[in-house]
């Protein structure tokens, strides 16, 4: 399908959503669509290293990485405001800009730094929050103020229905009806999304519009309410760890399963890039794991890139020290990996396998 080029200002999407949920696969969906559209990335993560830069799709015209921990906090309103206004010069001819908030970011504060750039070639192109279907509700009771979050949304995919009934789906957008009337809501499996969406979201673009007094009325709520640092509205992240590794040396795939099927306490997410050392299997390995799902992709590596593994995990209330420790333990040494030591990683090659 084929997009109209946008003139004037660039709308600027934000894409958020809890830990997994898969903006990144919606990131990569929309830049592999073969829209026409050219679209400018920004990717954000909660690690000081940047995973996602690694995951997204090479066909990028314009991908910058914010790294450092949530661009909410750490990373100064400033830094967002120049990355903007590179992308949307007209010399870019980027159409959109999309940031992938980090899964712990606080989208208010997302809304409120793009709203606040000052420039007019950059136009707030509205908020697309996922919720992963199956763990929606178990990730909502442990954080309410998910429920703020999607109050802010213009679009709420509910990704991840392929693995829960139809009756569960319509449960979830019942749920987010709840928390957001006017959004519009969509199911979507592996974040297949249509890219002309990003630039049309709905009720997003007017100026002046209903949507845009609500939005600001929330954000004002939302201020208000933060100031009160209520249980409900502390930062989504306030609680999480997360700890980043980076080795040259090849990992032993038994290893990394056992770290991937038994985390230690309080991980509930793995991602990263993997190197392997092991007869037909020495290409990219990406593994995640989420909420006990693991998912493992194979592909080349690029010319110009050095394997090596580059691994973040990220956890409430984990044992820094514990993980770090039991990231180390997935070094191969002095350990032979053979094909049959690789069957612990291929075996999750089909799509989303539970840990058994
Ligand atoms: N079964 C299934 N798996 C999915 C779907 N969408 C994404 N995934 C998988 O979910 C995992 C996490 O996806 P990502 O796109 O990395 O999620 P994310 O929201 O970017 O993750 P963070 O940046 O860490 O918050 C990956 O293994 C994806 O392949 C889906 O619709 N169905």
């Amino acid at each position: 399908m084929s997009v109209v080029r946008t003139r004037g200002p660039v709308p600027v999407v934000l894409l958020a959503g809890f830990l997994g949920a898969g903006k990144t696969t919606v990131l990569n969906h929309l830049l592999r669509s073969g829209s026409g559209l050219r679209i400018g990335v920004v990717v954000n993560d909660f690690g000081a290293v940047s995973i996602d830069a690694l995951l997204v799709s090479g066909a990028v015209d314009g991908a910058v990485t914010l790294g450092n921990g949530c661009i909410c906090c750490t990373t100064d309103a400033d830094s967002l405001e120049t990355v903007m206004g590179e992308l949307v010069k007209p010399a870019a001819g980027l159409d959109v800009v999309v940031i992938e908030a980090s899964g712990l970011a606080e989208p208010a504060a997302l809304v409120r730094m793009v709203t606040a750039a000052h420039t007019d070639r950059i136009l707030y192109g509205g908020l697309i929050y996922l919720v992963d279907a199956e763990q929606f509700d178990d990730t909502r009771a442990r954080h309410p103020q998910i429920g703020h979050h999607i109050a802010l949304a213009d679009l709420v995919l509910v990704n991840k229905t392929d693995r829960v009934s139809a009756d569960r789906a319509a449960s979830v957008h019942e749920t987010i009806r709840g928390c957001n009337a006017s959004a519009a809501v969509l199911s979507t499996t592996h974040g297949v999304l249509d890219p002309a969406m990003l630039i049309d979201l709905p009720d997003t673009v007017a100026d002046d519009g209903p949507r845009q007094l609500e939005l600001s009325d929330l954000l004002a709520e939302e201020h208000a309410e933060h100031d009160h640092a209520d249980a409900d509205h502390a930062h989504l992240h306030d609680g999480y760890q997360s700890v980043d590794f980076a080795t040259a040396a090849p990992l032993h795939p038994r290893a990394l399963a056992a770290l991937l099927e038994r985390p230690p306490v309080g991980v509930y997410r793995v991602k990263g890039v993997v190197f392997f050392d092991a007869p037909g299997h020495r290409g990219r390995y990406v593994v995640h794991g989420v909420g006990g799902h693991i998912n493992v992709t194979v592909s080349r590596w690029a010319a110009d890139e050095q394997p090596t593994t580059q691994l973040t995990v990220i956890g409430a209330g984990v044992d820094v020290d514990e993980v770090r420790a039991a990231l180390e333990a997935t070094v191969a040494g002095d350990r032979s990996t053979d094909r049959q030591s690789m069957l612990a990683i291929t075996r999750y090659q089909q799509q989303g396998r539970r840990a058994s």
